[in-house]
């Protein structure tokens, strides 16, 4: 080690990167279009960078102490991890650059990207790695060492961030062609020979710090148990800290989004600098020995990286001080205060909000602290760590005033609504058993045999974003913003009819996004206007703030789904979004619990299901795509989680007649663990992502024994490209080998959305021939076993050639 720059004392472990008027995302989607080159998209980086670096000295970190966090990626922060250790997929062969960069990520005409998947429980979306026995692993690019050195030429000595490698390996997945049951983790001392190449370079470079991010050791929702990858860090860390490892920045090491304790040992006796814990998911840790952190800093993440609520000041500083405490009876060189995680997940900043209700407005300013109040949240409480409580002692004050003015605000407790979450019963939450409902739904319903339909949204064009725009703004009135709708509505049922689905969508025209569109009409929400969050590349949304008790003053999708059912003679599907996802992709309220608030949005939407069902409605899907989003990351806390969860939709849910056909949807999650709770949801028909993981989840759903309607989805919908005829009966076939063909639904992984309309028509018309090839072929195959064709139905023909009903196509 060749610094001896001590830990800073306030930090942030990460900064929204998209920009404050989403710079990143117009650059990123100008080279994509062509409409800017690399050198231009790289000075657009810089800029950003650069003004990102000012506005947080501006907000009170330090210019020269490594306090300011570089954790700008283009696209993903694990892609960039990827790219350092040059673990590329041998399909992507012959590409380089940004060319191959966004090719891992999107995909181009002629290679499918890699998997994606959620970052730990938080709606961010990553790269999967794909890593195998042969896969490359050496340090392949120096953008981490560039970003440095070029900040420092601005004058600010910033601290590089990486995902570490106990982390990015943990998130691995074999590579296709490795030995069945063989881990990414085995690759580990490679991995940690780039990553000391890489910090030798940075040391070059000049940096003081380097921060490597290992929330894996945090996690028991991992394919490797968590006892292990601690072990594995701590030889890892052995290593990177060992001092005769050449020069090397100091490291912290960062364990976010849950209880780091278990790991602070291993991590302590590797012997890196700084060692940060998530103080707002866990509590302050035991001393862990007299000398057990010697040399070592510890960085308390006491203010919260996840959620928009100003921080409780006084507990935040009592949590420092305990955790002071066991610093100096453990004979750590420092305490520090930092982000519970990075500010990623949080917008850049209230000042940019405004909200038309005067008093909700002051409310909500009060109430609130996006990423750059946070910045001054962590700097406060750096001065009452050093010059004691009395020094912060006014900032206390307002925030417990804050606290209990907000406690006593209107519609933070509607008495009616909690009277009537206190009255559900299980009855509330049980239907009739699905063999009585599966009849009466067919009887109704009449549908071939793999039916097709979608997710609900299709491509949302200029014309509609801007009649959208126009509305809210007034300059649309609501006659003429209807009678746009209703064109649009009319014009997808025409297409769909037209391409041949079996069940229609209405199409969500007038969805800005599937949950803010509900908390805009719902009691107990505030939407933003400038809220942006990363979900994943380019993509943002605008989480919406759920500060009160949650009801619906009057129905919401009704209209729609009643015109568009009007039009046509096929069945429409209602599609509402479902509690636990709205609560995911929201910033919930955190002063009352989540089951709670839960119940409160199901009892909302029990009533919109039961206006719908009462309108004619044949099908609804209430979304739950956040599901194993919010998994808890201790596995001691998954049955309650569930628990509420599950019986949230329920409460949803059950309240219609066997013969209305409940759907719901899941998606961009690695389900495994939750398969309990996706059956007891009880939905008739489960549509599911499975096209980007090639179809991984139906043997896992069929050994289950899931016994009701299953949708693998066989469109990855995030990448542009039109799957052939071929390719789509190719998947249709491998889901009838695993699931029983009378369960199966033919659909794309997700909404049409955020596609265009030449893609999104040219696939949807092979997904449909697809689906009748695949019909066919399954009854040529009846036919040729004349003991059967008495039987409609494929599978049941087949029952007796192959177990559970699968069939070989
Ligand atoms: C992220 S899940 C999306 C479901 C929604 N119904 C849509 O089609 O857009
Ligand atoms: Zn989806």
């Amino acid at each position: 080690m060749t610094t001896t720059t001590p830990f800073p004392t306030a930090t942030i472990l990460g900064y929204p990167r998209i920009g404050r008027g989403r710079e990143l995302k117009r650059a990123v989607e100008a080279h994509w279009a062509g409409r800017l080159d690399a050198d231009g998209l790289r000075t657009a980086e810089a800029e950003l960078r650069h003004a990102t670096h000012e506005r947080l000295i501006e907000l009170g970190l330090g210019r020269d102490d490594a306090s300011i966090p570089e954790t700008f990626a283009l696209y993903d922060q694990v892609l960039d991890a990827i790219s350092l250790i040059g673990a590329v997929p041998q399909r992507f062969a012959g590409r380089e650059g940004l060319d191959l960069h966004f090719a891992l990520a999107r995909g181009d005409a002629t290679v499918a990207p890699l998997e994606m998947t959620k970052w730990f429980d938080t709606n961010y979306h990553y790269l999967v790695p794909e890593i195998g026995p042969d896969t490359p692993i050496r340090l392949t690019d120096r953008t981490v060492v560039d970003r440095f050195a070029q900040a420092l030429g601005w004058g600010v000595t910033t601290r590089p961030v990486l995902v570490g490698p106990v982390t990015l390996l943990a998130l691995a997945k074999a590579a296709d062609g490795a030995p069945a049951g063989w881990s990414p983790l085995e690759r580990l001392d490679e991995v940690v020979a780039a990553y000391r190449a890489a910090l030798a370079l940075l040391a070059e470079a000049g940096a003081p710090w380097a921060q490597l991010d290992e929330p894996a050791l945090v996690s028991d929702n991992l394919p490797t148990p968590r006892g292990l990858l601690i072990e594995a860090a701590g030889r890892a860390y052995r290593r990177l800290a060992a001092p005769d490892a050449g020069p090397r920045p100091a490291l912290l090491v960062t364990t976010p989004y849950g209880d780091g304790a278990a790991a602070l040992p291993a991590l302590a006796a590797a012997g890196v600098e700084a060692i940060h814990l998530d103080l707002v998911r866990a509590g302050v840790p035991e001393a862990p020995g007299p000398r057990a952190l010697a040399g070592t800093t510890l960085v308390g993440g006491v203010v919260d990286g996840r959620n928009i609520w100003a921080a409780d000041l006084a507990e935040a500083a009592d949590r420092l001080e305990a955790l002071r405490r066991v610093a100096e009876s453990s004979g750590a060189s420092g305490t520090a205060v930092a982000t519970s995680t990075s500010l990623q997940h949080v917008p850049h900043d209230t000042a940019l909000e405004h909200w038309d209700d005067p008093v909700l407005d002051t409310a909500l300013h009060d109430w609130l602290a996006f990423a750059d109040q946070k910045v001054g949240e962590v700097t406060t409480l750096a001065r009452g760590l050093r010059a004691g409580r009395s020094a912060i002692a006014s900032e206390i004050a307002r925030s417990q005033k804050v606290l209990a003015e907000r406690a006593e605000a209107p519609g933070v407790c509607v008495p009616a609504v909690r009277a009537r979450v206190a009255s559900l019963t299980e009855a509330d939450r049980a239907r009739v058993g699905y063999p009585v409902r599966e009849a009466a739904q067919a009887r109704r319903l009449g549908l071939p045999n793999l039916p097709t339909t979608t997710i609900g949204s299709f491509p949302q064009t200029a014309d509609i974003r801007r009649a959208r725009a126009a509305h809210a703004r007034g300059e649309l009135d609501d006659a003429a913003y209807e009678s746009r709708i209703k064109a649009e509505v009319a014009r997808v049922i025409a297409l769909q009819e037209e391409i041949g689905l079996d069940v229609l969508v209405h199409g969500e025209p007038e969805r800005n996004d599937m949950v803010q569109y509900f908390a805009e009409q719902f009691a107990g929400f505030a939407v933003t206007r400038e809220g942006w969050v990363q979900s994943y590349g380019s993509r943002c949304t605008r989480p919406s703030i759920l500060w009160g008790d949650v009801w619906r003053p009057e129905p919401i999708t009704v209209p729609w789904t009643a015109y568009a059912q009007s039009l046509t003679s096929r069945p429409v599907k209602g599609m509402l979004t479902g509690p636990v996802t709205i609560i995911a992709w929201s910033f919930p309220r955190e002063d009352i619990p989540l089951s709670e608030v839960g119940d409160q949005i199901a009892l909302a939407l029990r009533d919109e299901v039961a206006d719908l069902e009462d309108a004619g409605t044949p099908v609804i899907q209430v979304d739950e795509p956040a599901l194993r989003e919010l998994l808890p990351l201790e596995a001691s806390r998954h049955a309650d989680y569930l628990a509420w969860a599950v019986g949230a939709f329920r409460a949803a849910t059950a309240g219609v007649r066997p013969e209305t056909q409940i759907h719901t949807h899941l998606c961009y999650s690695e389900f495994g663990q939750i398969l309990d709770a996706i059956a007891g949801l009880d939905a008739d028909v489960t549509s599911i992502e499975a096209a980007r993981s090639r179809m991984e989840v139906l043997p896992e759903l069929a050994a289950h024994g899931f016994a009701r309607g299953i949708g693998p989805g066989v469109w990855d919908i995030h990448s542009p490209r039109v799957p052939s005829v071929e390719e789509l009966a190719g998947l249709i076939g491998a889901a009838a080998r695993t699931v029983p063909v009378h369960q199966l639904w033919v659909n794309p992984d997700c909404g049409l959305k955020t596609r265009a309309y030449p893609e999104t028509e040219a696939t949807l018309r092979n997904l449909v021939q697809a689906a009748r090839t695949v019909r066919e072929r399954i009854g040529a195959a009846a036919a040729r076993r004349p003991a059967f064709t008495q039987s409609h139905d494929a599978d049941q023909a087949l029952t007796g050639v192959r177990p559970a009903g699968s069939i070989d196509l």
